[in-house]
Protein backbone atom coordinates (compact mmCIF):
# COMPACT_ATOMS: atom_id res chain seq x y z
CA UNK A 1 0.00 0.00 0.00
CA UNK A 2 1.62 3.41 -1.21
CA UNK A 3 1.53 6.32 1.34
CA UNK A 4 -1.58 8.32 0.40
CA UNK A 5 -4.05 5.45 0.51
CA UNK A 6 -7.05 6.90 2.71
CA UNK A 7 -8.56 4.58 5.35
CA UNK A 8 -11.24 4.34 3.79
CA UNK A 9 -9.33 2.52 0.50
CA UNK A 10 -7.21 0.61 3.22
CA UNK A 11 -10.19 -0.91 5.30
CA UNK A 12 -11.72 -2.04 2.27
CA UNK A 13 -8.10 -3.85 1.57
CA UNK A 14 -7.79 -5.10 5.11
CA UNK A 15 -11.09 -6.63 4.42
CA UNK A 16 -9.68 -9.09 2.26
CA UNK A 17 -7.88 -10.95 4.78
CA UNK A 18 -11.16 -11.32 6.97
CA UNK A 19 -12.36 -14.94 6.34
CA UNK A 20 -16.15 -14.98 4.69
CA UNK A 21 -16.16 -11.57 5.04
CA UNK A 22 -19.39 -9.84 4.72
CA UNK A 23 -18.77 -6.02 4.98
CA UNK A 24 -19.57 -5.76 8.72
CA UNK A 25 -16.15 -5.27 9.72
CA UNK A 26 -15.31 -2.28 6.93
CA UNK A 27 -18.44 -0.27 8.06
CA UNK A 28 -18.10 -0.65 11.63
CA UNK A 29 -14.13 0.43 11.64
CA UNK A 30 -15.89 3.22 10.08
CA UNK A 31 -18.28 4.06 12.56
CA UNK A 32 -15.02 3.99 15.09
CA UNK A 33 -13.16 6.09 12.26
CA UNK A 34 -16.14 8.85 12.85
CA UNK A 35 -16.57 8.96 16.49
CA UNK A 36 -12.24 9.50 16.20
CA UNK A 37 -13.04 12.54 14.36
CA UNK A 38 -15.58 13.55 16.37
CA UNK A 39 -13.42 13.08 19.54
CA UNK A 40 -10.68 14.95 17.69
CA UNK A 41 -12.93 18.05 16.95
CA UNK A 42 -14.16 18.09 21.01
CA UNK A 43 -10.16 17.48 22.66
CA UNK A 44 -8.84 20.70 19.90
CA UNK A 45 -11.68 22.50 20.78
CA UNK A 46 -11.34 22.17 24.55
CA UNK A 47 -11.87 25.13 26.70
CA UNK A 48 -13.89 26.52 23.43
CA UNK A 49 -16.56 24.49 23.84
CA UNK A 50 -16.25 24.28 27.91
CA UNK A 51 -15.47 20.77 27.98
CA UNK A 52 -12.36 21.29 30.23
CA UNK A 53 -12.68 19.87 33.64
CA UNK A 54 -13.96 17.14 35.91
CA UNK A 55 -17.61 15.66 35.52
CA UNK A 56 -18.33 15.78 39.48
CA UNK A 57 -18.69 11.75 39.25
CA UNK A 58 -16.82 8.95 39.41
CA UNK A 59 -16.54 5.67 37.21
CA UNK A 60 -16.61 2.29 38.72
CA UNK A 61 -12.62 2.51 39.26
CA UNK A 62 -13.08 5.07 41.66
CA UNK A 63 -11.70 7.86 39.40
CA UNK A 64 -12.96 11.57 39.27
CA UNK A 65 -14.34 11.44 35.45
CA UNK A 66 -13.19 14.17 33.20
CA UNK A 67 -15.59 16.07 31.27
CA UNK A 68 -14.17 14.90 28.26
CA UNK A 69 -13.77 10.97 29.31
CA UNK A 70 -18.10 11.26 29.84
CA UNK A 71 -18.25 12.83 26.71
CA UNK A 72 -16.20 11.06 24.47
CA UNK A 73 -17.58 7.93 25.95
CA UNK A 74 -21.40 9.25 24.80
CA UNK A 75 -19.82 9.81 21.71
CA UNK A 76 -18.62 6.23 20.71
CA UNK A 77 -21.70 4.89 22.23
CA UNK A 78 -24.05 6.92 19.46
CA UNK A 79 -21.54 6.55 16.92
CA UNK A 80 -21.11 2.67 16.85
CA UNK A 81 -24.74 1.09 18.66
CA UNK A 82 -27.24 1.94 15.11
CA UNK A 83 -25.70 0.44 12.41
CA UNK A 84 -26.08 -3.49 13.28
CA UNK A 85 -22.34 -4.68 13.59
CA UNK A 86 -22.17 -4.93 17.35
CA UNK A 87 -23.82 -7.44 19.65
CA UNK A 88 -22.64 -5.22 23.03
CA UNK A 89 -19.90 -2.22 24.00
CA UNK A 90 -18.00 -2.21 26.91
CA UNK A 91 -15.75 0.86 28.19
CA UNK A 92 -13.55 2.20 30.82
CA UNK A 93 -16.48 4.58 31.81
CA UNK A 94 -19.68 2.43 31.88
CA UNK A 95 -19.45 -0.32 35.10
CA UNK A 96 -21.08 -2.90 33.02
CA UNK A 97 -21.13 -3.81 29.47
CA UNK A 98 -23.93 -1.86 26.71
CA UNK A 99 -25.63 -4.12 24.93
CA UNK A 100 -27.25 -2.69 21.79
CA UNK A 101 -30.47 -0.77 22.38
CA UNK A 102 -33.74 -3.31 21.53
CA UNK A 103 -34.62 -0.70 18.87
CA UNK A 104 -31.04 -1.41 16.50
CA UNK A 105 -30.43 -4.73 14.70
CA UNK A 106 -27.76 -6.40 16.82
CA UNK A 107 -24.43 -7.94 15.30
CA UNK A 108 -21.69 -9.97 15.58
CA UNK A 109 -18.82 -8.46 16.71
CA UNK A 110 -18.16 -6.59 20.43
CA UNK A 111 -16.59 -3.16 21.11
CA UNK A 112 -14.20 -2.24 23.75
CA UNK A 113 -12.61 1.02 24.72
CA UNK A 114 -11.24 3.57 26.77
CA UNK A 115 -12.50 6.75 25.47
CA UNK A 116 -9.74 9.25 26.47
CA UNK A 117 -6.84 7.43 27.45
CA UNK A 118 -4.08 9.71 29.48
CA UNK A 119 -6.80 11.96 31.25
CA UNK A 120 -4.72 13.75 33.87
CA UNK A 121 -3.28 15.01 30.72
CA UNK A 122 -6.48 16.74 29.04
CA UNK A 123 -6.43 19.64 31.22
CA UNK A 124 -2.77 20.68 30.79
CA UNK A 125 -3.31 20.21 26.90
CA UNK A 126 -0.86 17.22 26.61
CA UNK A 127 -1.54 14.39 24.25
CA UNK A 128 -4.57 12.27 24.84
CA UNK A 129 -5.55 9.30 23.30
CA UNK A 130 -8.23 6.63 22.55
CA UNK A 131 -7.82 2.82 22.72
CA UNK A 132 -10.10 0.02 21.31
CA UNK A 133 -10.32 -3.49 20.48
CA UNK A 134 -12.38 -6.05 18.60
CA UNK A 135 -13.57 -9.02 18.96
CA UNK A 136 -16.03 -11.50 18.27
CA UNK A 137 -19.21 -11.69 20.24
CA UNK A 138 -19.62 -15.59 20.97
CA UNK A 139 -23.32 -17.39 20.62
CA UNK A 140 -23.94 -15.23 17.86
CA UNK A 141 -27.44 -13.83 18.16
CA UNK A 142 -28.10 -14.35 22.10
CA UNK A 143 -27.71 -11.35 24.10
CA UNK A 144 -24.82 -10.97 25.42
CA UNK A 145 -23.25 -10.92 29.34
CA UNK A 146 -20.16 -9.42 30.41
CA UNK A 147 -18.68 -13.56 30.04
CA UNK A 148 -18.74 -12.92 26.26
CA UNK A 149 -16.19 -10.45 26.47
CA UNK A 150 -13.86 -12.22 28.64
CA UNK A 151 -11.80 -13.50 25.87
CA UNK A 152 -7.64 -13.12 25.84
CA UNK A 153 -6.18 -10.34 23.89
CA UNK A 154 -5.34 -13.59 21.16
CA UNK A 155 -8.52 -13.22 20.01
CA UNK A 156 -9.04 -9.51 19.16
CA UNK A 157 -10.27 -8.85 15.30
CA UNK A 158 -8.66 -5.80 15.21
CA UNK A 159 -7.08 -3.29 17.57
CA UNK A 160 -6.15 0.46 17.32
CA UNK A 161 -5.54 3.82 18.97
CA UNK A 162 -6.03 7.53 18.17
CA UNK A 163 -3.35 9.68 19.23
CA UNK A 164 -4.96 13.63 19.86
CA UNK A 165 -1.20 15.55 20.02
CA UNK A 166 -0.21 18.19 17.66
CA UNK A 167 -1.66 15.92 14.71
CA UNK A 168 -4.51 13.15 15.07
CA UNK A 169 -3.31 10.39 14.30
CA UNK A 170 -4.78 6.66 14.02
CA UNK A 171 -2.65 3.10 14.35
CA UNK A 172 -4.71 -0.07 13.48
CA UNK A 173 -3.58 -3.73 13.05
CA UNK A 174 -5.87 -6.63 12.21
CA UNK A 175 -3.21 -9.42 12.76
CA UNK A 176 -1.87 -8.34 9.17
CA UNK A 177 1.08 -5.32 10.35
CA UNK A 178 0.74 -2.17 12.11
CA UNK A 179 0.00 0.92 9.53
CA UNK A 180 -0.42 4.52 10.90
CA UNK A 181 -2.97 7.33 9.66
CA UNK A 182 -3.13 11.21 10.10
CA UNK A 183 -5.95 12.82 9.55
CA UNK A 184 -6.20 15.80 6.87
CA UNK A 185 -8.31 18.07 8.33
CA UNK A 186 -8.67 19.39 4.28
CA UNK A 187 -10.31 16.44 3.33
CA UNK A 188 -11.24 15.26 6.85
CA UNK A 189 -10.14 11.44 6.17
CA UNK A 190 -7.76 9.73 7.96
CA UNK A 191 -4.62 8.95 4.82
CA UNK A 192 -1.76 6.60 5.22
CA UNK A 193 1.33 8.01 6.55
CA UNK A 194 3.16 5.30 8.44
CA UNK A 195 2.90 2.17 6.64
CA UNK A 196 4.31 -1.14 7.99
CA UNK A 197 5.55 0.09 11.40
CA UNK A 198 8.17 -1.68 13.18
CA UNK A 199 9.65 -1.21 16.50
CA UNK A 200 13.17 -1.64 16.42
CA UNK A 201 13.92 -4.87 18.60
CA UNK A 202 17.02 -2.67 20.86
CA UNK A 203 16.46 0.87 22.96
CA UNK A 204 18.34 2.99 25.15
CA UNK A 205 14.80 4.77 26.06
CA UNK A 206 12.65 3.34 29.05
CA UNK A 207 9.58 4.90 30.83
CA UNK A 208 8.25 4.06 33.74
CA UNK A 209 6.26 6.41 36.66
CA UNK A 210 9.66 6.72 38.95
CA UNK A 211 7.64 8.10 41.91
CA UNK A 212 6.51 4.51 42.40
CA UNK A 213 9.89 3.18 42.72
CA UNK A 214 9.91 2.51 46.50
CA UNK A 215 6.87 0.34 45.53
CA UNK A 216 8.09 -1.94 42.64
CA UNK A 217 9.42 -5.65 42.88
CA UNK A 218 12.76 -6.26 42.62
CA UNK A 219 12.66 -7.44 39.02
CA UNK A 220 11.93 -3.56 38.40
CA UNK A 221 13.88 -2.20 40.98
CA UNK A 222 17.39 -3.97 39.59
CA UNK A 223 16.15 -3.16 35.92
CA UNK A 224 15.86 0.73 36.44
CA UNK A 225 19.09 0.64 38.61
CA UNK A 226 20.94 -0.85 35.61
CA UNK A 227 19.60 1.53 33.24
CA UNK A 228 19.97 4.70 34.91
CA UNK A 229 23.92 3.49 36.18
CA UNK A 230 24.49 3.89 32.49
CA UNK A 231 27.90 3.07 30.67
CA UNK A 232 29.66 2.18 34.27
CA UNK A 233 26.96 -0.07 35.47
CA UNK A 234 26.63 -3.97 33.59
CA UNK A 235 24.55 -2.71 31.26
CA UNK A 236 27.12 -0.44 29.29
CA UNK A 237 25.51 1.76 27.54
CA UNK A 238 23.51 5.25 28.27
CA UNK A 239 19.66 5.33 29.08
CA UNK A 240 17.05 8.16 28.48
CA UNK A 241 13.96 8.21 30.48
CA UNK A 242 10.57 9.73 29.21
CA UNK A 243 7.08 9.13 31.07
CA UNK A 244 3.94 11.72 29.52
CA UNK A 245 1.41 9.76 31.66
CA UNK A 246 -0.64 8.80 28.97
CA UNK A 247 -0.14 5.46 27.49
CA UNK A 248 -1.14 5.81 23.78
CA UNK A 249 1.86 9.26 23.73
CA UNK A 250 4.02 6.76 25.07
CA UNK A 251 3.03 3.63 22.92
CA UNK A 252 2.95 5.44 20.23
CA UNK A 253 6.65 6.68 20.54
CA UNK A 254 7.97 3.51 20.90
CA UNK A 255 6.44 2.79 17.53
CA UNK A 256 8.39 5.28 16.16
CA UNK A 257 11.76 5.17 17.80
CA UNK A 258 11.84 1.78 20.02
CA UNK A 259 11.54 1.92 23.72
CA UNK A 260 10.11 0.14 27.17
CA UNK A 261 7.17 1.33 29.03
CA UNK A 262 6.25 0.00 32.37
CA UNK A 263 3.70 0.04 34.68
CA UNK A 264 4.39 -3.23 36.59
CA UNK A 265 2.55 -4.48 39.58
CA UNK A 266 4.09 -2.65 42.98
CA UNK A 267 2.69 -2.78 46.43
CA UNK A 268 1.28 0.66 46.30
CA UNK A 269 -2.00 -1.16 46.78
CA UNK A 270 -1.43 -4.40 47.14
CA UNK A 271 -5.12 -5.23 45.99
CA UNK A 272 -4.26 -4.40 42.55
CA UNK A 273 -2.46 -6.05 39.68
CA UNK A 274 -1.35 -3.11 38.37
CA UNK A 275 -3.04 0.21 37.48
CA UNK A 276 -3.45 -0.45 33.52
CA UNK A 277 -6.82 -2.36 32.56
CA UNK A 278 -6.36 -5.28 30.73
CA UNK A 279 -9.67 -5.54 28.19
CA UNK A 280 -8.88 -1.91 26.68
CA UNK A 281 -5.42 -1.03 27.35
CA UNK A 282 -3.05 -3.67 27.72
CA UNK A 283 -4.66 -5.94 25.18
CA UNK A 284 -4.79 -3.80 21.81
CA UNK A 285 -1.69 -2.03 22.90
CA UNK A 286 0.00 -5.66 23.47
CA UNK A 287 -1.31 -7.21 19.74
CA UNK A 288 -0.24 -3.47 18.24
CA UNK A 289 2.89 -3.95 19.72
CA UNK A 290 3.42 -7.50 18.84
CA UNK A 291 2.20 -6.97 15.01
CA UNK A 292 5.42 -4.67 15.12
CA UNK A 293 7.85 -6.65 16.08
CA UNK A 294 8.20 -5.92 20.25
CA UNK A 295 7.40 -7.58 22.87
CA UNK A 296 4.76 -7.27 25.84
CA UNK A 297 4.45 -9.09 28.92
CA UNK A 298 3.29 -9.11 32.89
CA UNK A 299 6.52 -10.16 33.86
CA UNK A 300 5.12 -13.14 34.31
CA UNK A 301 3.29 -14.25 31.20
CA UNK A 302 2.77 -12.72 27.71
CA UNK A 303 0.01 -10.28 28.37
CA UNK A 304 -2.21 -11.58 24.85
CA UNK A 305 -2.43 -14.98 26.57
CA UNK A 306 -4.07 -13.96 30.04
CA UNK A 307 -7.25 -15.41 30.47
CA UNK A 308 -9.65 -12.61 31.68
CA UNK A 309 -12.16 -12.75 34.57
CA UNK A 310 -13.17 -8.86 35.02
CA UNK A 311 -14.54 -6.39 32.85
CA UNK A 312 -12.13 -4.01 34.31
CA UNK A 313 -9.06 -6.18 35.16
CA UNK A 314 -5.89 -4.41 36.27
CA UNK A 315 -2.48 -6.15 34.93
CA UNK A 316 1.44 -5.52 34.69
CA UNK A 317 2.25 -3.74 31.85
CA UNK A 318 5.92 -4.20 30.63
CA UNK A 319 5.92 -3.55 26.69
CA UNK A 320 8.34 -2.40 23.65
CA UNK A 321 11.43 -3.49 21.98
CA UNK A 322 11.72 -6.91 22.25
CA UNK A 323 14.72 -7.54 23.40
CA UNK A 324 14.83 -4.92 26.25
CA UNK A 325 11.17 -6.29 27.37
CA UNK A 326 13.16 -9.98 27.20
CA UNK A 327 15.70 -8.53 29.57
CA UNK A 328 13.39 -7.61 31.91
CA UNK A 329 11.29 -11.20 31.79
CA UNK A 330 14.64 -12.56 32.75
CA UNK A 331 15.28 -10.57 35.75
CA UNK A 332 11.64 -11.79 37.08
CA UNK A 333 13.08 -15.34 36.43
CA UNK A 334 16.17 -14.95 37.78
O1 LIG B 1 -0.71 9.03 36.63
P1 LIG B 1 0.22 7.89 36.45
O2 LIG B 1 0.35 7.00 37.65
O3 LIG B 1 1.53 8.33 35.93
O4 LIG B 1 -0.45 6.94 35.35
C1 LIG B 1 -0.46 7.28 34.00
C2 LIG B 1 -1.19 6.18 33.27
O5 LIG B 1 -2.56 6.22 33.60
C3 LIG B 1 -3.36 6.39 32.43
O6 LIG B 1 -3.64 7.76 32.29
C4 LIG B 1 -4.63 5.59 32.65
O7 LIG B 1 -5.53 5.77 31.62
P2 LIG B 1 -6.86 6.67 31.71
O8 LIG B 1 -6.42 8.08 31.64
O9 LIG B 1 -7.61 6.21 30.53
O10 LIG B 1 -7.56 6.34 33.00
C5 LIG B 1 -2.48 5.91 31.28
O11 LIG B 1 -2.75 6.51 30.05
C6 LIG B 1 -1.09 6.33 31.75
O12 LIG B 1 -0.07 5.53 31.21
MG1 LIG C 1 -6.43 4.69 29.73
MG1 LIG D 1 -9.53 6.59 29.96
Amino acid sequence: MHNGTTITQFIIEEQRHIQGATGDFTSLLNDIVTAIKVISNAVNKGALIGVMGSAGSENVQGETQKELDVITNEIFIKSNEWAGHLAAMASEEMDDIYPIPAQYPRGKYLLVFDPLDGSSNVDVNISVGTIFSILRCPGEGDAPSAQAFMQPGTKQVCAGYALYGSSTMLVLTSGHGVNGFTLDRDIGEFVLTHPNMTIPEDTKEFAINASNQRFWEKPVQRYVEEALAGKTGPRGKDFNMRWVASMVAEVHRILMRGGIFMYPKDTKDPTRAGKLRLLYEANPMSFIVEQAGGASSTGRERILEVQPDGLHQRVPVILGSKNEVETVISYHQA
